[in-house]
C-alpha cells in the first residue's frame, strides 16, 4: 500500500482564554496528523473547541502551547497555501462575483489574464459562470456560498479550514454543496477539514472524524462507507450508528 503523506501534524497544542479569575482552558494537549487529500470533520458539544482549533491550524490564532506544521513546515500564520471557508460566506459585497474570485489572485501576482481565466474555470466548476456580473447581495445563500468556495479553491490551496461552511443554508441546498464538494475534491484532492454539528453531514463528507469534548479529542471515527454514499445503506446507518453512540459519550463524559 502506498505510504500516505501528512499534510497537516499538530503536536500538543493547548488554548487558555481571558485573565485572572476569568481564565478558562479551551483546548488541553491536542495531537493529530491528517494526510495529504483526506477530508477530516471535527464534531463536539458547543463551546468545546472546535472553532477555536480550526483558527489556531489557520493561523488566526496563536495557541499557547503546541505547533501546527503544514507539510512538514512550522505554519503559525494565514496564507494562501491554507484557505478558509466561513459559516457566512465572507465575500466582498461591493465587488462582482467574478471579481471576487479574482481578489485572492491578484495578490498571487498572477497576470491580468490568468486571473480572469482562473476565475472563469472556478466559476464554471461550481455552476456560476453566468452569474459573473452579479453583486453577492443579488445571489441565494447557496449560490453566494459557491462563491466562495471558488474563491478560495482558485487560490489552489492544500488545506481548506472550513467552519460550518453549509450550516446556514436549506437542506437540499445543503445536500448540492455536500456533492459540489466532493466533486471539487475528486478534482483537486485538497485536503479539508471542517467543523460540523451534523452527523448526516460528517458520514457524507468525512474518511475521519474527531470527536471533541472537554477541552481534548475524545475518540476518532473511520467512516467506511464506500464513496458515492447512500445514505440508505447499512454500512451508512452503521457508521452512523458508530459516530452517535461516539458523541452521546463524548457528552455524558
Ligand atoms: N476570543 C475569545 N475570547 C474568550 N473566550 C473565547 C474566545 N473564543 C472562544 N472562546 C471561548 O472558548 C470556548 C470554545 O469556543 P469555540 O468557539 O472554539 O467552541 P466551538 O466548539 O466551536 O463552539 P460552537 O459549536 O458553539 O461553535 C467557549 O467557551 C468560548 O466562549
Amino acid at each position: 500500500m502506498k505510504k500516505e503523506t501528512a499534510c497537516l501534524q499538530v503536536q500538543g497544542l493547548e488554548k487558555h482564554f481571558g485573565v485572572g479569575d476569568q481564565r478558562q482552558q479551551v483546548l488541553q494537549d491536542i495531537s493529530l496528523e491528517v494526510h495529504q487529500g483526506e477530508i477530516l470533520a471535527l464534531l463536539g458539544a458547543s463551546g468545546c473547541g472546535k472553532t477555536t482549533l480550526l483558527n489556531i491550524l489557520a493561523g488566526f490564532v496563536s495557541p499557547d502551547a503546541g505547533s501546527v506544521y503544514v507539510q512538514g513546515r512550522l505554519s503559525t500564520v494565514p496564507g494562501p497555501h491554507k484557505a478558509v471557508v466561513f459559516q457566512e460566506d465572507a465575500l466582498f459585497p461591493w465587488l462582482s462575483v467574478m471579481e471576487n474570485v479574482e481578489f485572492g489572485l491578484k495578490f498571487q501576482g498572477r497576470t491580468r489574464k490568468e486571473q480572469r481565466d482562473t476565475a472563469l474555470k472556478m466559476l464554471g466548476l461550481v455552476g456560476l459562470e453566468d452569474k459573473q456580473a452579479m453583486l453577492p447581495a443579488q445571489l441565494s445563500g447557496g449560490m453566494r456560498q459557491r462563491v466562495a468556495l471558488a474563491r478560495v479553491l482558485a487560490l489552489s490551496p492544500m488545506l481548506m479550514l472550513m467552519d460550518e461552511p453549509f450550516a446556514a443554508l436549506d437542506a437540499l441546498t445543503r445536500e448540492e454543496m455536500h456533492g459540489l464538494l466532493l466533486s471539487l475534491h475528486a478534482e483537486f484532492s485538497q485536503t479539508i477539514i471542517f467543523v460540523t454539528h451534523d452527523v448526516i453531514e460528517a458520514v457524507t463528507l468525512a474518511d475521519r472524524v474527531l470527536v471533541m469534548g472537554g477541552r481534548k479529542v475524545l475518540s476518532t471515527v473511520d467512516i467506511s462507507a464506500l464513496r458515492p454514499r447512500k445514505p440508505d445503506t447499512d454500512q451508512f446507518m452503521e457508521d452512523l450508528r458508530i459516530l452517535r453512540a461516539a458523541l452521546k459519550q463524548a457528552y455524558t463524559g
